[in-house]
C-alpha cells in the first residue's frame, strides 16, 4: 500500500516537474503557438529532412553563385517552412530584434521599434502602406493598430500568409491588414500604388538590394516615404579576420542571406534606383541596449527548448527533421550574439528614403 503511494506522489510530482519545465518556464514568448503544434509549414512531416538538406546543400556551392542565384527565393521559401513555427513559439509574432530598453519587456520594445517604423513614414489614416516581407504580420498589426492606416504585407511563404491572415482576424484588425503571398523582386502591385513603405529584416534576404529597393521605388507614390531596417556588417568588420568572417558566414547559413552587405552598400543602393536619402543611421549603437541580450537567454532555456523538440520528433507530434533545424537556429544564435558583442554586425541599420515628388 505504502510503495503504491509513494508512486503515485512520485508520479504526480514528475508531472508537475514537467508541466514546470514545458509550460511554466516555457519558450521565451508564448504567442499563437504551442510546442506540441510544432510543423513545418507548407512541407509535409515526412519530407522535412529532405528539405533541411536541400537548404543545406545551397550553401556548399561556391560563394559567388549564392548570389546571383535565380533560386534565392525558392531556397527562403524552404528556410521560412522550416524555421515559422519554432520562431513564432520561441520568440513570437515579430520575427526581428530591437534595442533592448531599460525599464521595458522584451515585447514593449519589439512594439515601440516597429510603430518606429509607422511614424518615420508617416503612416496615417487612409494610407495605403506595404510591408516588404511581412511573416506572420507582428510588425504589420502593430503599425496599423498606431496609425490606423491600410497595411498590406507581403511575403515569399504561403505557410506565412496563412499565419498572418488568422493572427489579423483574431486580433480583429483584419479590416486594416491584409496579406498576399508573392515575391517582393516582382510585387504584384500597379505602379506608385502606395502611400509608404517599410521593411524590418527582410530586405537582406535579397540577392541584390537594387532590385527590391527599384520595386519599392516603383510602387511608391511620388514624394512617398519608405523605410528599412536592414542586416548589415559594420564598419568594425574586417575581411582578413579569419574569426569575423567564420560570424558572418555563419549568420548567412542560418539565416537563409545569400550574402550580407556592408552598411556602405545600403545608401548606395537607395541612391542607385532614384531614392533620396532622408535619414541613415544605425540603431544598434549606443546608446541602444544590446539587441542580442534577449539571445542569451540562457542554456537552460536552449536546452529544455532542445529537449521539448526532441522528444515531440521522437514521439511522431513534430517532424523528425525539427531536431536538426532547431540544433541550426541554436548555432545561428550563438554566431548571432557574437556579432553583435563584436560589433562586427547590426540587424538594424535604419534608411529612411523619400521618392522624389513629380516636378
Ligand atoms: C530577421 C531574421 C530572423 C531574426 C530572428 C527573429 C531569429 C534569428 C535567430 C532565431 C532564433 C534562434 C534561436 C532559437 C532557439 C534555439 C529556439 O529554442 C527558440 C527560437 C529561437 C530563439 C529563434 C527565434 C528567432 C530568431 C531570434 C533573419 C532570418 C533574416
Ligand atoms: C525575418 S522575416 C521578417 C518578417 C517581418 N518583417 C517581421 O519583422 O516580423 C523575413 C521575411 O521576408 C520574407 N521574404 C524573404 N524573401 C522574400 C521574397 N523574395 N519575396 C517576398 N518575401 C520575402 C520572408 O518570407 C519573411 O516573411
Amino acid at each position: 500500500m505504502e510503495s503504491l503511494a509513494l508512486l503515485f506522489t512520485g508520479g504526480a510530482l514528475l508531472a508537475a516537474a514537467l508541466y514546470w519545465f514545458v509550460c511554466i518556464l516555457g519558450p521565451a514568448e508564448q504567442k499563437g503557438k504551442r510546442a506540441a503544434d510544432l510543423s513545418a509549414g507548407s512541407i509535409s512531416a515526412e519530407k522535412v529532412q529532405d528539405n533541411y538538406n536541400q537548404y543545406w546543400s545551397f550553401f556548399r556551392r561556391p560563394k559567388e553563385t549564392v548570389g546571383v542565384a535565380d533560386k534565392v527565393p525558392d531556397f527562403v521559401d524552404t528556410f521560412y517552412n522550416l524555421v515559422t513555427d519554432i520562431y513564432e513559439w520561441g520568440w513570437g509574432q515579430s520575427f526581428h530584434f530591437s534595442p533592448s530598453l531599460r525599464g521595458k519587456s522584451h515585447a514593449e520594445a519589439t512594439r515601440l521599434h516597429e510603430v518606429a517604423a509607422a511614424d518615420l513614414i508617416g503612416a496615417k489614416p487612409g494610407h495605403r502602406v506595404v510591408d516588404v516581407g511581412c511573416g506572420v504580420g507582428g510588425p504589420m498589426r502593430a503599425i496599423a493598430a498606431h496609425s490606423r492606416a491600410n497595411v498590406v504585407g507581403i511575403t515569399i511563404n504561403d505557410y506565412q500568409v496563412k499565419r498572418a491572415r488568422d493572427h489579423n482576424r483574431k486580433a480583429g484588425l483584419d479590416a486594416l491588414c491584409e496579406v498576399v503571398q508573392g515575391n517582393f523582386l516582382e510585387m504584384p502591385f500597379p505602379d506608385g500604388s502606395f502611400d509608404g513603405a517599410y521593411s524590418i529584416e527582410a530586405t537582406c534576404h535579397a540577392p541584390r538590394l537594387e532590385e527590391v529597393y527599384g520595386e519599392i521605388f516603383r510602387v511608391l507614390k511620388p514624394g512617398a516615404l519608405y523605410v528599412s531596417y536592414e542586416w548589415v556588417t559594420t564598419e568594425k568588420f574586417a575581411a582578413d579576420d579569419a574569426e569575423h568572417v567564420e560570424i558572418i558566414e555563419g549568420i548567412e547559413r542560418g539565416d537563409a542571406l545569400p550574402g550580407l552587405r556592408s552598411v556602405g552598400d545600403i545608401g548606395a543602393a537607395a541612391r542607385a534606383v532614384g531614392f533620396e536619402i532622408v535619414a541613415e543611421r544605425d540603431l544598434a549603437a549606443p546608446p541602444a541596449g544590446p539587441w542580442w541580450s534577449r539571445l542569451k537567454f540562457g542554456r537552460i532555456a536552449y536546452w529544455r527548448n532542445h529537449i521539448v523538440v526532441s522528444v515531440l520528433a521522437a514521439v511522431g507530434v513534430a517532424p523528425k527533421g525539427t531536431v536538426d533545424v532547431h540544433e541550426m537556429l541554436c548555432k545561428t544564435a550563438e554566431y548571432l550574439t557574437k556579432g553583435g558583442e563584436k560589433g562586427i554586425f547590426s540587424p538594424m541599420h535604419m534608411i529612411l528614403c523619400r521618392k522624389p515628388a513629380e516636378k
